[in-house]
C-alpha cells in the first residue's frame, strides 16, 4: 500500500514505521483471506456476527459478509488509530483549516451545532453567524409557506424551483424525496422542483406547465458562476419577465432568492439583500446540504424536519468524535473501504439502497465520496502508488436485483456492495388492508435484501445450505457487501446516516493522504468547456492547437447548430472561470 507516498525523512518517522509493518500485517491477512472463502471464513468464526457487527442509535451494521477476519479488523483499526486520525478528527470537528489547498475550513460539521450546546473554543462566532442565517432561513420559509410572500403580481407561491447542480442540487433533492411523507399535512403544500441539468431539459417542461404569478426560484449556487445554474436562471428570468411583464429588479425581488457564499456576486447580480441567504466559503459544495442550500428541504418539508436532519447528523458528528475507533462506525466503514480497495484489489463499490424514497442516495454518494477522493496524489501532491476511492455507482436494490445484478453475481468483476434498509417501514399508517398490503411488501423486500447479500457472499453454498437445493450453477460467491440496517427511515436517521458518509470519507482522505475538501479535477473541465464555448459563440477563433478530434466535432457542431449573436450569453462568471467553486 502506497510505497512511493512515503518520503524518506517519513521513513525514519516512528508512525510511518508502525504504518509500513501494519500494512505488512494486513498484505499478509489479505492472502490468507484471498485464498479461502466468504463461506469458509463464516463457516469457521461461529461468533463472526456479533463479533463483526455493531449497534449504534438507529444502526445495526453488519460487517460479517466482508472478506475479512477479526484479527484484519483489528489490524485496519491500528491503522487508522496510527494515521493521526484523532488530531485530524479534532481538527476537522473544531473548524481548524483542514482544506490546505484553498487554505479552509470544512463547517460542516459546525452548520449542525445545536443551539443550546457551547461551541467549540474559537468557533464562537462562526456558530453564531450560522445559527443566524438559519434564522433568517427559517424565517424566508416561514414567510413563503404561510402565504406571505407574494409574487410581483401580488399572488402567493405555490411553487418553488431549486435551480442548482453538484452539491448545490443533489443534497437538497435526495433529502426531499427521501423524507416526502414527513411534509406536515395541516399546512399549505407547496410543490418544490429542482432544476439542475445544463441542457435545459428540466427547466423546459416546468415552465410550460407551471404558474409564473405562483412560482419562486431558488439561485443555489456557492460560488454564483457556475455556467449550468446561470444559464437555467437567465432562461427562467427571461420566461418571468416576459409572462408577467414587470421589470427585471421587480421580478428579482418577488421571485428570485439566491443561496450562495458570496454575497459580492449576488448584489452585483441586482438581488436585494432580503433575498440573500449566505453560507461560508469554508462549507464545501458536496457537504452544503446542511447550510441554507437546505432552503428547498425546510420549504417542501417544513423547518422541524430540516431540524431534525441537523440533529441527527449532530449526533453523528458526536459519534465520530468520542467512541472507541473499534465501535466508530465512520472508522469501520472506511476501514473496510480501505481494506477491499487496496488490499483486496476490488475497483468497484455499489450502494444498494431497498428503499424507494433513497432512490437518490447513490447519486449523492457518487459526489460525495468520488469528488472528495477520487485522487491521486496526496495533499502535498506526491503521487499516490496504490489505489483510492472506488468507482461508487448503485441504484435502488429491488429494480437492480432485475437490472445489473446479474455482473455482481456472476461477472467477471470484484464489487464490494453495501445494502441499506429501514427495518420498520408502514407502521405509522392505520391498520387497514392497503397498511397490511404495504407492510408485507416491506417483509418482501426485507427478504430479497437478505437474500442477495447471502448470495454474494456464499454463492452455490447458499442454495446448498438453505434450501437444500443441489443444484450447482459454478458461482462462485465470495462478493463482500456491509449490511446497513436502520431502526426507520425519518429525517433524524437520514441526518445521521449522511454525517456517516461524510466522515467515511475524511476518515479514508486521512489514510490515503488526500485532501478530500478540493476538487481541481472539476474546475480543469470548467476551464476547457469556458474555452470551447467561446469558440462556438464566435468570440474566439478556432484553436489550431486543438487535438483533431475536438477541432472537427467541435466544426461540426459549429455548421450543424443555429447561433443568434443577440443571445451568445457574455456572461459575468467568465472573469470567475478560474476560480475555485
Ligand atoms: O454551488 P456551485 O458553486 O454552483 O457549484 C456546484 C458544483 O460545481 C462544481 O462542479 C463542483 O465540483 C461541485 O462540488 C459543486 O457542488
Amino acid at each position: 500500500m502506497e510505497s512511493s507516498t512515503v518520503t524518506s525523512s517519513e521513513k525514519s518517522d516512528p508512525r510511518e514505521q508502525a504504518t509500513a509493518r501494519l500494512s505488512q500485517m494486513l498484505e499478509h491477512s489479505a492472502d490468507e483471506v484471498m485464498s479461502c472463502s466468504l463461506h469458509q471464513l463464516m463457516q469457521d468464526d461461529g461468533g463472526r456476527f456479533s463479533q463483526l457487527s455493531r449497534r449504534v442509535g438507529p444502526f445495526l451494521v453488519d460487517f460479517s459478509k466482508q472478506r475479512v477476519t477479526r484479527q484484519t479488523m483489528d489490524l485496519l483499526v491500528w491503522l487508522a488509530s496510527n494515521s493521526g486520525l484523532a488530531a485530524k478528527r479534532k481538527a476537522l470537528l473544531e473548524g481548524e483549516i483542514v482544506n490546505a489547498s484553498e487554505r479552509r475550513p470544512a463547517l460542516h460539521p459546525l452548520l449542525r451545532w445545536p443551539h443550546d450546546k457551547r461551541p467549540p473554543a474559537g468557533c464562537e462566532s462562526v456558530v453564531k453567524a450560522i445559527h443566524g442565517e438559519l434564522q433568517r432561513m427559517e424565517e424566508l420559509v416561514e414567510r413563503i409557506r404561510s402565504g406571505g410572500w407574494r409574487g410581483a403580481t401580488g399572488e402567493t407561491i405555490s411553487d418553488v424551483v431549486n435551480i442548482g447542480v453538484g452539491g448545490s442540487d443533489l443534497g437538497p433533492r435526495m433529502a426531499c424525496q427521501a423524507l416526502s411523507e414527513f411534509a406536515p399535512q395541516s399546512e399549505r403544500k407547496m410543490a418544490v422542483h429542482f432544476v439542475s441539468t445544463m441542457d435545459g431539459a428540466q427547466l423546459a417542461p416546468l415552465l410550460r406547465r407551471l404558474d409564473p404569478k405562483r412560482t419562486l426560484f431558488i439561485l443555489s449556487s456557492k460560488s454564483f458562476t457556475t455556467v449550468d445554474t446561470q444559464f437555467n436562471m437567465r432562461t427562467a428570468l427571461s420566461w418571468l419577465m416576459r409572462e408577467l411583464g414587470q421589470s427585471e429588479s421587480s421580478i428579482k425581488r418577488h421571485h428570485i432568492l439566491g443561496v450562495s457564499s458570496r454575497e459580492d456576486r449576488m448584489t452585483q447580480w441586482g438581488l436585494p439583500t432580503d433575498n440573500q441567504l449566505h453560507f461560508a466559503e469554508g462549507v464545501g459544495g458536496r457537504f452544503s446540504l446542511w447550510s441554507p442550500i437546505g432552503i428547498s428541504v425546510g420549504l417542501a418539508l417544513g423547518m422541524p424536519t430540516f431540524h431534525e436532519l441537523l440533529a441527527g447528523a449532530h449526533w453523528m458528528d458526536r459519534h465520530f468524535a468520542e467512541a472507541p475507533m473499534i465501535k466508530n462506525l465512520p472508522v469501520l466503514l472506511a476501514m473496510l473501504g480501505v481494506w477491499n480497495s487496496d488490499f483486496l484489489h476490488i475497483p468497484s463499490h455499489a450502494v444498494l439502497p431497498y428503499d424507494g424514497r433513497l432512490a437518490l442516495l447513490p447519486s449523492y454518494l457518487q459526489q460525495l465520496e468520488m469528488e472528495s477522493n477520487g485522487k491521486s496524489t496526496t495533499a502535498e501532491g506526491i503521487p499516490i502508488d496504490g489505489t483510492t476511492c472506488p468507482i461508487l455507482w448503485g441504484e435502488v436494490g429491488p429494480n437492480a436485483q432485475h437490472a445489473f445484478f446479474q455482473l455482481l453475481h456472476q461477472g467477471t468483476h470484484d464489487v464490494s456492495c453495501e445494502f441499506i434498509a429501514p427495518v420498520q417501514r408502514y407502521t405509522e399508517a392505520h391498520h387497514d388492508r392497503e397498511a397490511l398490503e404495504l407492510q408485507a411488501q416491506h417483509r418482501l423486500t426485507l427478504a430479497n435484501c437478505l437474500a442477495q447479500s447471502q448470495l454474494l457472499a456464499l454463492g452455490d453454498d447458499a442454495l446448498d445450505t438453505s434450501l437444500g437445493d443441489d443444484t450447482i450453477s459454478g458461482y462462485r460467491g465470495n462478493q463482500p457487501s456491509t449490511t446497513l440496517l436502520l431502526d426507520a427511515l425519518t429525517p433524524w436517521s437520514l441526518g445521521a446516516l449522511l454525517a456517516l458518509y461524510e466522515h467515511k470519507v475524511f476518515v479514508q482522505s486521512v489514510i490515503w493522504k488526500i485532501n478530500p475538501f478540493d476538487q481541481p479535477g472539476v474546475e480543469l473541465g470548467k476551464r476547457l468547456a469556458t474555452g470551447l464555448h467561446d469558440i462556438l459563440e464566435e468570440r474566439a477563433p478556432m484553436n489550431d492547437e486543438l487535438d483533431a478530434s475536438t477541432r472537427d466535432l467541435l466544426a461540426h457542431i459549429h455548421m450543424a447548430v443555429p447561433r443568434d449573436a443577440d443571445l451568445a450569453f457574455s456572461s459575468p462568471y467568465k472573469e470567475y472561470s478560474q476560480c475555485k467553486a
